[in-house]
């Protein structure tokens, strides 16, 4: 039988950091792609100094892209640039943007429209939550989910739209949202927010078209990254049991699926929501962390 293609170590090794997949990983997975598939291509990858948009990074560059990533702290995107540069040769662009700040997302958007020639595909990746019941979010804590994953990601794509509109270019925009369709307790947050990020992308890959600007969503399953630093770690030990595959999904599962709707292969993909779940969402429990307490014999109904 062929070895699996995709690094999946053992979830339940106890000397695993559990955090997802090293920069030496990033340098060396083997990818179904051939290397010259996005030379000349432009990519701006939110989030990308962490998880899934440093995989994206990674990988995107290794295919000959030009790519810059965003984030809020410097440190890591400046090590992403680094270890990209060392593995690579090519120069990643870096930006410490808070994609929750409209005039800083435009000047970005300008900054490396210009100093490419233009951006052929947008990654809003950047995003996050934590783990909490509705009934306790705190004001400020559902105003930073909503501000980053729905406010944020659209500052984002209509800056990016505006721009291809004003240079007659076409353009790409991938949401990367979850699986929220069945909701998911402890998430009501994000999933809100996902939702909205959903519909907006279907809406406006039927309002953008007829400016050649396709736009498209990823909703990831349970994807082992630094990510998980903000769950408990019992909850940790359930994740990969949420899916029928009992795996976790690892962050090049992701990147992979990134680089075939950027490629040419992918042109005729709008509109749309592509799950990489494991099979989750056809049998699995929504929230990987388990079953609500309420579920079990004797607790409240
Ligand atoms: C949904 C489950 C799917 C299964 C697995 C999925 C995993 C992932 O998606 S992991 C990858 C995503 N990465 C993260 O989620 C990174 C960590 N998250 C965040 O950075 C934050 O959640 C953020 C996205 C909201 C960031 O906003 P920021 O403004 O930086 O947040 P603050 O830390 O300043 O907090 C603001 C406010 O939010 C409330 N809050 C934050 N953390 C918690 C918490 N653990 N529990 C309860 N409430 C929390 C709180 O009200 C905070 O205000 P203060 O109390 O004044 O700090
Ligand atoms: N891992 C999983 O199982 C799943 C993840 N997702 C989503 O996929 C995306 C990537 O997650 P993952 O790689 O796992 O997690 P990470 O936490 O590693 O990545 C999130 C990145 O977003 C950046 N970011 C957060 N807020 C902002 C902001 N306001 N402005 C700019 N950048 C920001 C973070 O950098 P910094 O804090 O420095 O700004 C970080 O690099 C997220 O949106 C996540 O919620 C969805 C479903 C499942």
């Amino acid at each position: 039988m062929n070895e699996p293609r995709i690094f999946r170590p053992d979830p339940d090794d106890p000397t695993r950091s559990q955090r997802g997949l090293t920069e030496q990983d990033l340098a060396a997975m083997p990818t179904v792609f051939r290397s010259d598939l996005l030379d000349g291509h432009v990519m701006l990858i939110s989030g990308g100094g962490s998880g899934m948009g440093k995989a994206m990074a990674f990988l995107a560059s290794r295919l000959g892209a030009t790519v810059a990533i965003c984030g809020r702290t410097a440190e890591k995107l400046d090590r992403t640039r680094d270890a990209i540069g060392e593995a690579t040769g090519r120069t990643v662009h870096c930006y410490t943007t808070n994609i929750r700040e409209p005039e800083a997302v435009e000047a970005m958007i300008a900054d490396f429209s210009d100093v490419t020639g233009g951006i052929d595909t947008l990654v809003n990746n950047a995003g996050g939550q934590f783990p909490q019941d509705a009934i306790d979010f705190t004001r400020k804590g559902w105003n930073a989910v909503i501000d980053t994953n729905l406010n944020g990601t659209w500052w984002m794509m209509q800056e990016a739209a505006r721009r291809w509109r004003s240079d007659g270019r076409k353009g790409h925009i991938i949401n990367i949202v979850a699986n929220v369709e069945r909701g998911m307790p402890q998430a009501a947050h994000t999933c809100a927010a996902r939702a909205g990020v959903i519909y907006l992308s279907k809406t406006v890959a039927t309002e953008w078209a007829p400016h050649d600007i396709r736009v498209n969503c990823i909703g990831p399953g349970v994807i082992e990254t630094e990510g998980f630093a903000m769950y408990p770690e019992e909850a940790l030990k359930r994740f990969h049991k949420a899916n029928p595959m009992k795996a976790r999904g690892n962050a090049w599962d992701v990147a992979e699926q990134v680089m075939y709707l950027a490629s040419p292969a992918a042109d005729f993909i709008n509109g749309d929501l592509i799950i990489i779940d494991g099979g989750q969402a056809q049998w699995g429990v929504v929230w990987p962390g388990g079953m609500p307490d309420y579920f079990d014999e004797g607790g409240a109904a």
